[in-house]
């Protein structure tokens, strides 16, 4: 289970959709007009502040155009996907220059600034999976609702067209994250009219979300489609041997993840989740019963393939068939479940920590993967480009994807065996003392006469018996290298023989024998 979100728009290429190519007969709008609009939409609908830094050597003497010369800007956001729409809009010479809270300016090409009043934001969360933004051009007094947001939830929102759906399997395909980019133009009666229902939204005391979600949902209709952005969104180093790492060390690897269908399988190939030669079998829509059974029953017929779920279909099979699906999702070789939302991540955790009783990890870099960690036995967060809500929430925090296979083939190791024995070992130095104190007691009718008096059994239980607890500490069953080479070793451990009721009454029988 990972978030593998890792720089993301070193690539990123907002598509302008056929409807862009130039049509004979009458045209409204030129395509000049048409691609500058779309850029404009992709360098205003954000959530995105830049932040200019000095550079390292600073002159007093400078004058303010020489300082502002040697900043450099950077980009401030939750979401990486909006920097790198930034920084395209950048390259292609619309720059944003300046943001707070109400306004917002561009810098054209031809080095005029463009000012905006920034009149509302709706912000991105992963149930809506969209973003929107009012703002009102201040010279010309245009008042534009601009919104992007996820394929399945912009189809429905955007006036109807016949190359969105297919252009976006497209760009999914080559696994890039697309987002769809719409506007609607409002007159100033018709903003005004929304505010006064929006703050009333607001203010109102029951249901509020639920009612100011239905006023934002009022504006959201027939909105002109603009542009479709695929950004992409690169592996970190060494994502591929430290799955390689885990499946050899017998770990089960299921990637959860907010993504489309598309991008989610051409990830799970590009980082070899999935082998070149494994068979994918994409778990069909399923809406009902009925439609569950059919499709469960082909998942049983297909051996060996990797499986490739939406979390919908996967709602719908837990609520009909939770025992059968998750004895068959677990015995694919890789599980991936795209269009997860952060509770159902969360659920996915639970449902396999009850189901199959094992331990589970949990790996995450982002705000969405809060929850998926805190519901497994060892979350994991990638402190990335997302922030670090994922490390603050989990057990360990890493810098890289490719820690882990150290972090659980190594010091995993080491813990576990350290404290298993360890734990074993300071009940056995107790229990042998009490026993011998039982029996010295029982010899002499049951007085309470202690064996060793004063210092002596101070001692034992600190100083005297301090190295055995030290070598155990330090203790190293394998090396490092060895553990990483042999990653095999690793499956050893998970049969959990090292800490188990049998070892525990192995150490107690000890004790006992040897107290007496
Ligand atoms: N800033 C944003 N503005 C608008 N839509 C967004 C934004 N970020 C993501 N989306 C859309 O919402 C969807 C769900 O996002 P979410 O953050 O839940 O998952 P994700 O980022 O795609 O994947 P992962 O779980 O791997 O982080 C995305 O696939 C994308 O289409
Ligand atoms: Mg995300």
């Amino acid at each position: 289970m990972f978030g593998q979100k890792e720089d993301p728009g070193q690539a990123q290429q907002p598509f302008l959709g056929p409807s862009m190519t130039p049509t004979r007969g009458p045209v409204r709008r030129t395509v000049v007009t048409r691609v500058y609009e779309a850029v404009r939409a992709i360098a205003l609908c954000h959530n995105v502040t830049p932040v200019f830094e000095d550079d390292e050597d600073v002159n007093f003497d400078d004058t303010e155009a020489d300082r502002q010369s040697r900043q450099t800007v950077v980009y401030q956001a939750a979401s990486p996907d909006e920097v790198a729409l930034v920084k395209w809009t950048e390259s292609v010479d619309l720059t944003l220059v300046k943001r707070d809270l109400n306004s917002m300016q561009l810098r054209t090409p031809s080095g005029s600034i463009v000012k905006f009043q920034i009149l509302q934001v709706f912000p991105f969360t992963s149930e809506t999976k969209r973003m929107g933004i009012i703002v009102k051009e201040e010279d010309t007094g245009e008042i534009t609702f601009l919104m992007k947001g996820a394929d399945v939830v912009m189809t429905t929102i955007v006036q109807y067209n016949d190359w969105l759906e297919e252009e976006c399997g497209n760009l999914a395909r080559e696994g890039l994250r697309t987002l769809v980019v719409a506007k609607k133009v409002l007159t100033e009666e018709q903003y005004q009219e929304f505010e006064i229902r929006y703050h009333q939204a607001k203010m109102s005391t029951q249901d509020r979300n639920a009612k100011v979600q239905a006023v934002i949902e009022s504006l959201e209709r027939d909105m002109e489609l603009l542009c479709l952005t695929g950004v992409e969104d690169k592996l970190q180093e060494g994502v591929r041997p430290t799955l390689e790492l885990l499946r050899n060390a017998g770990i089960k690897v299921w990637m959860l993840t907010g993504d489309k269908l598309e991008t989610a399988i051409c990830i799970a190939k590009s980082s070899k989740l999935v082998s070149r030669l494994q068979d994918i079998h994409t778990f069909g829509t399923v809406i009902g019963r009925t439609d569950a059974h059919l499709e469960l029953n082909a998942l049983r017929r297909k051996q060996d393939a990797a499986l490739v779920i939406t979390g919908n279909s996967l709602q719908v099979c837990l609520k009909y068939y939770e025992h059968e699906f998750v004895e068959l999702a677990c015995q694919c070789p890789s599980v991936v479940v795209c269009r997860c939302s952060p509770t159902q991540k969360a659920d996915i955790v639970k449902l396999l920590r009850n189901h199959t009783g094992k331990r589970t990890c949990a790996i995450g870099d982002g705000g969405n993967d809060v929850s998926m960690i805190q519901a497994a036995n060892a979350g994991i967060g990638i402190v990335g480009k997302e922030g670090k809500q994922a490390s603050l929430a989990a057990d360990f925090s890493i810098t890289q994807f490719s820690y882990i296979g150290r972090l659980l083939l190594v010091h995993g190791r080491n813990s576990y065996k350290r404290s298993a024995a360890l734990s074993q070992f300071v009940i056995h130095r107790g229990l042998i003392i009490s026993t011998m104190q039982a029996v010295f007691c029982a010899v002499f009718y049951f007085a309470s006469v202690a064996l060793f008096p004063g210092f002596l059994m101070v001692g034992f239980s600190t100083v005297y018996t301090m190295y055995p607890v030290f070598s155990l500490v330090l203790d190293k069953d394998v090396k490092a290298e060895i553990a990483m080479t042999y990653p095999e070793l690793y499956k050893e451990l998970t049969k959990g023989r090292s800490l188990s009721f049998k070892t525990f009454f192995m150490w107690v029988l000890i004790s006992v024998y040897q107290g007496k």
